[in-house]
């Protein structure tokens, strides 16, 4: 079936998705800096992955795959198969990040408080498929354009004829700014982090991981362009996001999945370094790295990640002593794992094991690492669902990109906030802190204002 480009694009349940022509060419003249690909976007509704200036940005929508439930990802991952075998692809560059690619953002829990308590809704998952990408890459820059109808014998577009067809709509600022509480105000969020601890030294769990959400109204509709170049500029070592609403500059890489090679980035045990002198911050770095309260919440996390990954990998690096992470409101204890993927792995194809695990497919095994939910898992995310008190959605859920060999990069949508789809002048902010034994709730307060602190600073507050 072919599709005119007025069609909907979601295909209807049961219908094949539409054949997608997709065409990758090199492309120069992009202007350098760290929001450059973010500044290209051409209205409200961006798509984006971008470090450093490196990354992937793309606009319009070629294809949407929405999944919902426990197989939210097994189900994406099916449908972009799909896509794939009836897709027609010229890449004429070949890195990671062009020919097709799909942005994607998946709920956190299988399912979301409901109207009814007792019929949670199935929440869900989302792969977008743009209609134009552009790509940096180690000073190589790219253009891939996604038709749903059409051939590859019409000539390849250039980045200043695909804009000019989309013309960029103004960036405005979100203006002034009215706070209130989320599902809890801090001081009876202090409360259910003081029902973490408890139940951890009553020796139910180890760890859980509790957060919180603040909203912030504004006087002007929010642009997440507005929000994507002040992050990207201000947090250079985080992955700046933005799919399907949900937008921010995570720190945590769930899992990055190139060639063979996997990489995790996992965190865990965090202090505050805003306002501190750099001669100060080293000094809390190095309390920090000694911290045991800190080195155990780390520690629970780093084992969630070698154990997920263990499967899938013929030899794996898992770093004896995290490294402190400094960014400009926390400093984190980091571990970067390593591995190897064994070509044997079974990814979540429809018609059997793949060549590889795709990097959904390790995203959905990760997922939720001990850095976003507990030790145990099932232990810690029931107790979430039962006093945290809010909805996450799709925070702390994996966020990134899938290419069309499975490779692909999965953050933690942490750092986060989800602008909703009914009032443009609303935004959820969220924040979330590991709780073991020895957590204090007031300290645990202040850990998680300094973690909302990069959507405040990026919302101009
Ligand atoms: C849950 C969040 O962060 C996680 C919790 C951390 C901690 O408790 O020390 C550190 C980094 C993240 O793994 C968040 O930012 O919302």
């Amino acid at each position: 079936m072919t599709a005119e480009p007025s069609a909907p694009t979601t295909p209807r349940p049961g219908a094949r998705p539409y054949p997608l022509v997709v065409r990758t060419t090199a492309i120069d003249d992009l202007p350098g800096g760290p929001a450059a690909l973010v500044d290209l976007l051409p209205d409200a509704r961006p798509l984006t992955w971008v470090r450093r200036g490196d990354g992937i940005v793309g606009w319009g929508e070629a294809l949407r795959l929405d999944t919902w439930g426990p197989g939210r990802f097994a189900d994406a991952e099916a449908a972009w198969h799909e896509t794939l075998e009836r897709a027609v692809v010229r890449d004429e560059v070949g890195l990671p990040g062009t020919g097709p690619v799909a942005f994607g953002s998946f709920a956190f829990d299988d399912s979301a408080p409901g109207d009814d308590a007792h019929e949670p809704v199935r929440a869900g998952g989302t792969l977008i498929v743009p209609r134009v990408v552009v790509g940096r890459r180690e000073g190589r820059t790219w253009l891939t354009t996604v038709d749903t109808a059409g051939s590859l014998s019409s000539p390849p577009a250039d980045v200043a004829d695909v804009l000019a067809r989309t013309p960029r709509t103004p960036v405005g600022a979100p203006g002034d700014i009215t706070w209130r509480d989320g599902a809890l105000g801090a001081d009876d969020w202090a409360d259910v982090v003081r029902e973490g601890v408890d139940r951890i030294r009553a020796g139910a769990l180890e760890k859980v991981v509790l957060a919180r959400d603040v909203i912030a109204h504004t006087t002007e509709p929010v642009d997440p362009r507005w929000l994507l170049a002040r992050l990207a500029a201000a947090y250079e070592a985080c992955w700046t996001f933005s799919v399907d609403g949900m937008v921010g500059a995570t720190p945590e890489l769930l899992v990055r999945s190139e060639k063979g090679l996997v990489t995790s980035r996992v965190l865990a045990g965090t202090i505050r370094r805003a306002g501190l002198s750099d001669d100060d911050a080293l000094l809390r770095a190095a309390q920090l790295a000694r911290s045991s309260k800190d080195l155990e919440e780390h520690e629970y996390a780093v084992a969630s990640v070698a154990h997920a990954l263990a499967p899938f990998c013929s030899s794996m690096n898992v770093p004896d002593a995290p490294f402190v992470l400094h960014l400009p409101n926390v400093m984190h204890l980091a571990s970067d794992v390593t591995g190897v993927l064994d070509a044997r792995g079974g990814g979540l194809t429809p018609d059997g094991p793949a060549a590889g695990p795709t990097s959904l497919a390790l995203a959905a095994a990760l997922h939720p690492s001990a850095a976003v939910c507990g030790t145990p898992t099932h232990l810690a995310r029931d107790l979430i669902r039962e006093i945290e008190g809010m909805d996450r959605g799709r925070y702390a859920g994996p966020v990134g990109w899938l290419g069309a060999d499975g490779d692909g990069e999965w953050g933690i949508a942490l750092r986060s906030a989800e602008l909703s789809t009914e009032d443009p002048r609303c935004v959820r902010l969220f924040a979330g802190c590991g709780i073991v034994a020895a957590s204090d709730p007031a300290a645990e307060v202040a850990e998680s204002e300094a973690k909302l602190e990069p959507l405040r600073y990026a919302l101009g507050s």
